[in-house]
Formats: C-alpha cells, sequence, structure tokens
C-alpha cells in the first residue's frame, strides 16, 4: 500500500521531472521528439519508450488499436510517403529499435499554415529516441545501415481501402532524402506528387 500512496504523493510535474523521457517539440506542430533513457548494465539495457502517465501531458493518444514491427534487410530502403485518410488517418508513435534511419515526416493538412512543409530526423539506434506523428502527416524513412527495425502503434486500424502514399521525389516537397536510387516497393513507386492529390486530399479528409 506504501508505494501506491508514494506514487499518489508525487505531483505530476515532479513526476514528469524525475522522469528520463524528454519530450521536444519540433518545428512542425504537433509532432514530438521523445528522448529515451535505455538502464544500462552488463547485461545489455532495459528501455521503456512508451509511459501513459508522462505522455498523458502531452495529449497523445492513450489507446494504440495495433502495434507492429518493420524489417528492412538492406540500406537505402525507402518506405513511404505514407498515410491513410479519414475516418482511418493514424497517428503513430513510432521507434527505431536497430539500425539507423532518416525519417520524414509531411504535413498533409490542407488547413494548416504548415501544410506541404516536412522535416527529416535522423534516428539511431545509438541514441535511442522515439517519435510522435499525428494523423495529419504522410510518414517515411530511408534506412541507411542493413537491418533495420523499427516498433509503430497506430491509434487506428490499417485500413488498405484508405492508405494512399505521396512519391518519395516530389520535386515541390524537395526531400533532401540523401539516397539516389532506394530499394522502393512496386506501389511506393506508382505514388501522385502531393499536388496531384490535394483534391482527394480535400474530398476525403475535410472535417
Ligand atoms: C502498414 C501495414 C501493412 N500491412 C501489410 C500490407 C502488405 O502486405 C505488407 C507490407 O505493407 P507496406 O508495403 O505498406 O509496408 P510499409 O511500406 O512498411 O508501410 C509502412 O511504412 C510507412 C513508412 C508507414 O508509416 C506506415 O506505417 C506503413 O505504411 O504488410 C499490414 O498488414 N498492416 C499494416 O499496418
Amino acid at each position: 500500500m506504501k508505494i501506491w500512496q508514494k506514487f499518489q504523493e508525487i505531483k505530476l510535474e515532479n513526476f514528469l521531472k524525475a522522469m528520463d523521457m524528454k519530450i521536444e517539440e519540433t518545428s512542425l506542430e504537433g509532432v514530438l521528439i521523445i528522448h529515451l533513457d535505455p538502464k544500462i548494465d552488463k547485461r545489455g539495457y532495459f528501455l521503456r519508450f512508451w509511459d501513459e502517465t508522462i505522455l498523458s501531458a502531452y495529449n497523445l493518444p492513450q489507446r494504440w488499436c495495433e502495434e507492429s514491427i518493420s524489417y528492412s534487410k538492406y540500406k537505402n530502403t525507402l518506405r513511404g510517403l505514407h498515410f491513410q485518410y479519414q475516418p482511418f488517418a493514424q497517428s503513430k508513435f513510432i521507434s527505431l529499435i536497430k539500425g539507423y534511419i532518416s525519417d520524414v515526416v509531411v504535413n498533409i493538412d490542407l488547413d494548416s499554415p504548415n501544410y506541404g512543409k516536412w522535416q527529416l530526423f535522423e534516428l539511431s539506434d545509438k541514441e535511442p529516441l522515439a517519435l510522435f506523428i499525428p494523423a495529419n502527416y504522410a510518414h517515411g524513412f530511408v534506412t541507411r545501415t542493413e537491418d533495420c527495425y523499427l516498433i509503430y502503434k497506430m491509434d487506428k486500424p490499417y485500413n488498405p481501402l484508405f492508405e494512399d502514399g505521396i512519391i518519395w521525389n516530389d520535386k515541390d516537397l524537395g526531400i533532401n532524402w540523401k539516397v539516389s536510387a532506394p530499394i522502393l516497393s512496386q506501389r511506393d513507386s506508382g505514388f501522385k506528387t502531393l499536388n496531384e492529390i490535394t483534391t482527394k486530399l480535400r474530398m476525403l479528409n475535410d472535417k
């Protein structure tokens, strides 16, 4: 009983300070970097990467309906840029377990002043962190090493009837992927530019 009483006495702001997760806002509204703190010992490490006590203070979803693992065997594999249309637009909480990737988010909210703006994050297993990507963003990444493993939490179910994407080298977006001929799935090779899907976005994502 004592431990529970202690837990209740700790005020959230003290609890946050005491916690190891440092939350960093980014230049894109709602996109957060969560700096994690692995507890390392001679056996290896223990790493907490989700904690609703902390993250609920940042209005992140408290219920995830799917958790998935993405494994890319080869360097220069590019997945994305993916999103799902409403009502299946997904917020994602992702963390890189092994490897090194450049991760990109693109604002696809037609009513946002940041529409079409993107940001690139270097994620390495040498500096454990997680990314929170709200539902109004497309997401993609390119691997910089072999054997990259990511873990995803999604707050809406995968629905292939509502998924779409933006071609990775959309000239108007001008994302600096630093890769010339990435390994792409056939689907990813055939996506249109953001400009070409604006009408569909307006039609399907209008609030
Ligand atoms: C995304 C997803 C895929 N699948 C099946 C569908 C295919 O048979 C197979 C590979 O799918 P896909 O090529 O879409 O996988 P990725 O290219 O890794 O897609 C992901 O990569 C980008 C970067 C993301 O942000 C999304 O989470 C997701 O779109 O897994 C499922 O069964 N459930 C799922 O949630």
